[in-house]
C-alpha cells in the first residue's frame, strides 16, 4: 500500500532531510509514525499525500505516484492536518461539496461518529471550537472510508474524553481495508491502538515492526532498584526504574510501553536493536 525506496526529500539543497528513506507497509491496519521533533513526520505525510515531491526515489501510495494526485487516487487518499480550519458554512452545505468527491462516503457512518462524540453542530463550521472543528474533520475522514487514511497528530486539541471516544471510534468504525498512517507524540494514549510502528530520525528509518512483535520480544518492568545490565533501556520514575527488557522464552507477554521503546531507540543510538526473522539482536 505504501512503498518508498530511496526517497530523497529537501527543503533546502544543502541540508537533506531524508537522504535514502525506505519503507514498505503492505498490510491496512493502524501504523504509529514515531519520531523526535523536527524528524520528519509531517514531511512524510506530505509527500505520502503528494503535497511535497519527492527530490529522487520512489515515493508508491496505492501503487501510483502521490505526486502526480491523480483524481481517481485523490479519491483513495486523504490526509488530516494537525492544525485544522473549518470554513464559514454549515455542516450540511459543507458535506454537500466535498462528501460526492469520495465514492465510499457513509452519511449514516459520519452521524454515528458525530453522535459518539457527543457533538452537536450548530451555525457555521468556523464557529465550532478547535476540538470540536477537529472531531467533525476526524469524523468525516473515518466516514469517507478511504483506503489511505493519513492523520497528523489526530488527538491533539481534544480533550480526555473526547480521545477515549476517538479510539472507541476508531475500534468500531475503521474499515477492514483502510490503512491508517498517525503521526503522534502520544504514544501512551493511542499506542495501544497501532498494528505496527514505524519510527523515524535524522531522516532515516530507525525502526519498522508490528506490534504484535514487540509485545513479544520486549517487556517492561518496574522496580524500585537500579535495573542491571540486562535492561536495554531505563529511566528513574517516581519511587524507582521503569526498564526494557528482552524477553525471554517462557516470560509472560506484556504490552509494550512504547513511549520507553522509542526513547530506547532515538535516545541511546548506541543501543541499536535489530528485529529480523523474529529474533532480537542488542549491539551495546
Ligand atoms: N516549510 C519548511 N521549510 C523548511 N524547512 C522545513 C519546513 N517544514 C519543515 N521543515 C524542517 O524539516 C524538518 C522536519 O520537519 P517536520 O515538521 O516534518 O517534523 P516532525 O517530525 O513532524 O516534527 P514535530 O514532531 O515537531 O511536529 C525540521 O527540521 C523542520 O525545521
Amino acid at each position: 500500500m505504501i512503498q518508498l525506496q530511496n526517497l530523497v526529500f529537501r527543503y533546502h539543497p544543502k541540508r537533506p532531510l531524508f537522504e535514502s528513506l525506505n519503507l514498505s507497509i503492505q498490510q491496512p491496519g493502524i501504523v504509529g509514525l514515531l519520531g523526535s521533533n523536527g524528524a520528519g513526520k509531517t514531511t512524510l505525510l506530505h509527500l505520502l499525500a503528494g503535497l511535497r515531491f519527492p527530490w529522487a526515489g520512489e515515493c508508491n501510495v496505492l501503487g501510483d505516484e502521490p505526486r502526480k494526485r491523480r483524481l481517481a487516487w485523490q479519491q483513495q487518499v486523504l490526509f488530516v492536518p494537525e492544525s485544522i480550519e473549518m470554513p464559514a458554512r454549515t455542516l450540511q452545505r459543507w458535506l454537500s461539496e466535498l462528501a460526492p468527491f469520495y465514492p465510499r462516503f457513509d452519511q449514516r457512518l459520519f452521524e454515528a461518529i458525530v453522535k459518539e462524540f457527543e457533538l452537536e453542530v450548530v451555525g457555521k463550521l468556523s464557529e465550532l471550537s478547535f476540538g470540536q472543528q477537529k472531531k467533525v474533520m476526524l469524523a468525516f475522514a473515518l466516514a469517507t472510508q478511504v483506503k489511505v487514511l493519513l492523520l497528523d497528530e489526530p488527538s491533539n486539541g481534544l480533550d480526555v474524553f473526547s480521545k477515549t471516544q476517538l479510539r472507541r471510534i476508531w475500534t468500531r468504525h475503521l474499515p477492514e481495508d483502510t490503512l491508517v498512517v498517525i503521526s503522534t507524540h502520544q504514544v501512551r494514549e493511542l499506542g495501544a491502538q497501532f498494528d505496527q510502528v514505524v519510527v523515524i530520525d535524522q531522516g532515516k528509518l530507525l525502526f519498522h515492526q508490528s506490534t504484535e512483535v514487540l509485545n513479544a520480544r520486549f517487556c517492561i518492568q518496574r522496580s524500585t532498584e537500579m535495573p542491571g545490565e540486562d535492561a536495554v533501556y531505563y529511566e528513574p520514575i517516581p519511587g524507582g526504574y521503569l526498564a526494557l527488557y528482552i524477553a525471554e522464552p517462557g516470560d509472560p507477554e506484556t504490552e509494550i510501553d512504547l513511549e520507553i521503546l522509542m526513547k530506547a531507540i532515538v535516545e541511546k543510538p548506541e543501543i541499536v536493536v535489530h528485529l529480523q526473522n523474529d529474533q532480537v539482536y542488542v549491539q551495546q
